[in-house]
């Protein structure tokens, strides 16, 4: 049994001793500070979103629009987060959702974020877009379980063999993406010619892949950025169609997770075609912009199915997490505070963010009188009246 509160006391305690930690606590400090180190194309590229950002901030907002009852004299004194996932027991109820820049925000960045994984015990949903290799990566997350991000490529071949490293490599499951076969229309990248995603940076798992590199190699001799090319080819399936998803289930005995899901039709037939799992995501609000966040999208997909249906998009902080655990989430996946912790210091900033969440949401449960996940129930959730109330 955790208790992650104890970090939050860890920290008291260095105050009292007159140091301050070394990141902002709060998810707006963090955000400025990553706005001090990272170039400002970058940061456009990892703050931003599609459209008006609209779905973005409604992401956000969402979870302000729900309040946790508090519960007295219960006896919280001794909390249990710990989940079971796909046949794991992981210490507490987050995960590091996947990101495909992490190599461009901070050198060795996935691998930075790996390590945190392996201390944290928080698993790392490990993006196709790397610039280490998926089985670097899976070393360096250690004895602490790791998921395989998958954006399935326009090549079969390129994805089964990309699935079969993964396996390989010792990953727990596979997540499939299916919400990013093409970019969504994303106003700041626009404006600076995408050039995070030019870089080349976060493409080693292509280079390093036997598939990958047969297809580079049928390209015109000599011809310039072959690597880039041939990436730029292969990288969105538009076809992309639940056949895919019954190949995919074929492809592996591990356990395959659907990443990108909203509507309740498209979780029950995740379930119809195989899926292990289901994370309810609208992608941070980079890609569809339709103006529903996710949260709102979360207690529909979890009543669809059976399935254990993990969360992302817009959780900020601890008490974010509670409340996407007391609507149905199984796990909620942490997105770009951790980017942000990353940029500005290394694994020991992502670690800082991490257990700063856990220790909010732990917090949170002791004083509002919840001692265990279970106990986080929809019921204890209440719409928060507006002003005029
Ligand atoms: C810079 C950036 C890169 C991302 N890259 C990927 C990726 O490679 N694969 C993927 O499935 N999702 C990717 N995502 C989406 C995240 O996994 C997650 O759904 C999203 O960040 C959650 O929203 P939040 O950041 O507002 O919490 C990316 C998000 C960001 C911010
Ligand atoms: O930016 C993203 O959200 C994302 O998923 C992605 C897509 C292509 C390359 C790198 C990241």
């Amino acid at each position: 049994m955790a208790n992650f509160g104890d970090y939050q006391m860890g920290i008291y305690l260095a105050g009292a001793a007159g140091r301050k930690p070394a990141l902002p606590i709060a998810f707006e400090g963090l955000e400025a500070a990553a706005h001090q180190v990272l170039d400002p194309e970058l940061l456009g590229y990892v703050a931003g979103g599609a459209g008006d950002e609209r779905t973005q901030r409604l992401n956000v907002e969402a979870f302000a629009q729900w309040g946790l009852m508090p519960r007295m004299l219960v006896g919280a004194a001794q909390r249990d987060l710990s989940v079971e996932l796909f046949g794991q027991r992981f210490p507490s109820p987050i995960f590091m959702s996947p990101v495909g820049v992490l190599g461009a925000c901070r050198e060795d960045g996935d691998l930075a974020v790996a390590r945190a994984s392996a201390v944290t015990g928080v698993p790392m949903f490990a993006s196709t877009l790397s610039a280490a290799t998926l089985e670097q990566v899976r070393l360096a997350q250690g004895a602490t379980p790791g998921f395989f991000q998958l954006y399935p490529p326009n090549d079969p071949e390129l994805s089964q063999s990309l699935v079969s490293r993964a396996e390989a490599a010792g990953y727990a499951g596979i997540v499939v993406t299916v919400d990013t076969w093409v970019n969504g229309w994303r106003p700041r990248d626009l404006s600076s010619g995408y050039i995070p995603m030019l870089r080349g940076l976060c493409l080693e798992n292509y280079r390093s892949d036997p598939r990958f590199q047969e297809l580079v190699a049928a390209q015109p001799a000599g011809q310039a950025g072959a690597v880039e090319l041939t990436w730029a080819g292969i990288f969105g399936r538009p076809t992309l169609n639940w056949s895919d998803i019954d190949a995919l289930r074929e492809a592996t005995s591990l356990p395959l997770i659907i990443k990108g899901i909203c509507a309740p039709e498209d979780a029950k037939k995740a379930q119809d075609h195989g899926a292990d799992g289901i994370i309810c995501s609208n992608h941070g609000g980079r890609q569809a912009n339709g103006g529903l966040s996710a949260l709102q999208c979360l207690p529909a997909v979890v009543g669809a199915t059976g399935l254990p249906v993990l969360f992302d998009s817009g959780v900020r902080s601890g008490t974010d997490v509670v409340k996407a655990l007391a609507l149905g989430a199984r796990a909620v996946g942490i997105g770009r505070p951790y980017v942000y912790g990353l940029t500005v210091a290394g694994a020991a900033g992502v670690e800082q963010v991490l257990r700063g969440i856990l220790a909010e949401a732990d917090l949170l449960m002791a004083v509002d009188g919840y001692a265990a996940i279970a106990d986080l129930v929809p019921e204890a959730l209440h719409r928060v009246a507006g002003p005029a109330a």
